[in-house]
């Protein structure tokens, strides 16, 4: 039973960051884990761990651990990955292609069901598996496949005018890859991944 509704955004980004790790358990046959091995192979304090997981509830057994099996069913469905969520990807270029491919590789229970790009020299062409859509059969395919998040793989001179199209479209999320900030009016969550700027903060602890 979950002890709060709410879960802290610094705890929503470790869970899959466990889960991962719990998931690799799950393909090598290991049905229970402490705290002190999630810690020491995540490179996470064990009582950070114990912390966050007991923010949801209290299944872990002292001097047991956790059942591998129950903690990803659970984390699953904190993250509300118990079903499929679609995904649209807008922008088939390197990146757009790089992560194409990768998702369609693992077994995740994001699955990016369409591809939009403006360059019509692209559009018809197949990536992963995948028909790439011109921009304008964007509103309608989302609604229609009801697509609920989005990773922008655009120039950053686009990414503006392409959020907007993706609000109109009701999403709920975008993960975006180009370097800009995107505005938005409604309660659509935006994410940034950025290499640049995490190499970065890395250069900080450098000696
Ligand atoms: N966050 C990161 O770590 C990271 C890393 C690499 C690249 N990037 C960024 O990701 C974006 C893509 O980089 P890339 O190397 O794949 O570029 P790219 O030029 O290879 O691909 C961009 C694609 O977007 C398409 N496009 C352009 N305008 C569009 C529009 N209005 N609607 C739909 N599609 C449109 C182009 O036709 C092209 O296929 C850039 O903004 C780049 O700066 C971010």
């Amino acid at each position: 039973m979950a002890k709060s509704e709410k879960i802290s955004e610094a705890v929503v980004r470790r869970l899959p960051i466990y889960l991962r790790y719990l998931s690799y358990l799950q393909q090598v046959g290991v049905t229970t884990v402490s705290s002190q091995q999630m810690g020491k192979n995540l490179d996470v304090n064990p009582a950070q761990i114990r912390k966050d997981l007991s923010s949801f509830g209290d299944f872990g057994k002292k001097g047991i651990g956790y059942d591998v099996n129950y903690l990803v069913e659970k984390i699953r469905q904190i993250l509300k990955l118990s079903e499929e969520i679609r995904v649209a990807l807008i922008g088939a270029g390197h990146l757009g292609h790089a992560i194409s491919n990768y998702n369609a590789q693992v077994e995740d229970y994001m699955r990016i069901a369409a591809i939009f790009d403006n360059d019509p020299a692209k559009c018809g062409k197949v990536l992963a598996g995948i028909t790439i859509q011109p921009l304008e059969e964007l509103i309608q395919t989302v609604k229609e496949q009801k697509i609920r998040l989005a990773i922008l793989t655009v120039p950053a001179a686009a990414a503006q005018s392409v959020a907007n199209l993706l609000f109109e479209a009701g999403i709920e999320g975008i993960l975006n890859f180009a370097p800009t900030t995107i505005r938005t009016e409604r309660d659509v969550r935006i994410h940034y991944a950025d290499v640049t700027s995490s190499l970065q903060s890395l250069a900080y602890y450098l000696t």
